[in-house]
């Protein structure tokens, strides 16, 4: 009686593996452009971050838990780390943006063949039609969307977690979990009505062009579509901000750690 109900057991997940591979495959599908992606942007910012607030403060990020470096000297690290950063993730967000805004997402078997087929050939259709610079269009509105947002980013996180952690030692993850969290929320926050239009410039250009700039681009908006325009997204954005960004600082305080 056992023997048989073990055997149906194994039976049926020999049966059901196939299934749950495809299944697994299926979700998972589509994710290895932004990990690589992610991974290259957030090197380069915590990196930027970390050795310029290193240069600013003369000090150890140990040392820096007993004496706190002032407020502006973080500020001006993650202002650095978000001007260097945009030159890598512009082309990496337009490609998102360009992707996520196709009206024919799929290829379907003798249905209309959508524009860009994928994260790869999207990147080299960009070049091809709008050239070299294409890959950054948008990229102005980018770096002033992630500049002081970003110096904002890591001063809520320091500051937070200057104020849960007794003096001179290390905060728990449970307080940089939330710190992370609210740094991804502030930010976003702030970051929103740049949001919005970088988005827009980024999709200008792929048939005719409809701004002149930034500025151009904000105005235009704001006219048709008044003041709520600069607050799409922003609920989503926040929501995402909050895990996202508690995992993110929780791995880099991991790594600073085990790196000593
Ligand atoms: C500056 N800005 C708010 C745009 C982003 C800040 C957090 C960055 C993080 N990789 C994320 O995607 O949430």
């Amino acid at each position: 009686m056992k023997e048989g109900r073990n055997t149906a057991g194994a039976l049926g997940l020999v049966l059901g593996h196939p299934f749950d591979t495809v299944k697994l495959l299926g979700f998972f599908k589509g994710m290895s452009f932004p990990l690589v992606s992610i991974a290259v942007v957030n090197s380069v910012l915590f990196g930027v971050y970390s050795n310029v607030l290193l240069a600013l403060t003369a000090m150890s990020h140990q040392e820096r838990r007993t004496q706190l470096p002032s407020y502006t000297h973080v500020f001006i690290a993650g202002c650095t780390g978000g001007v260097i950063q945009t030159f890598f993730l512009a082309p990496f967000d337009l490609i998102k943006v360009r992707l996520q805004n196709q009206t024919e997402p799929r290829v379907q078997p003798g249905g209309p063949q959508p524009r860009y087929r994928g994260p790869v050939h999207c990147a080299a259709t960009i070049f091809r039609e709008e050239g070299p610079r294409g890959l950054f269009r948008g990229a102005w509105a980018l770096m002033l969307r992630d500049t002081p947002t970003l110096g904002l980013y890591f001063v809520t996180y320091e500051g937070f977690c200057h104020q849960n952690t007794p003096h001179g030692q290390n905060p728990s993850s449970a307080t940089v979990l939330v710190a992370g969290g609210f740094a991804g929320i502030a930010s976003w926050v702030a970051a929103t009505p740049l949001d919005v239009i970088k988005s827009r410039m980024q999709m200008d250009g792929l048939r005719r062009r409809e701004y002149q700039g930034v500025l151009d681009c904000v105005v235009s908006s704001f006219r048709q579509e008044g003041l709520r325009v600069f607050f799409r997204g922003l609920t989503i954005n926040s929501a995402r901000g909050f895990p996202v960004n508690a995992v993110t600082f929780l791995s880099y305080e991991y790594l600073l750690h085990s790196w000593g």
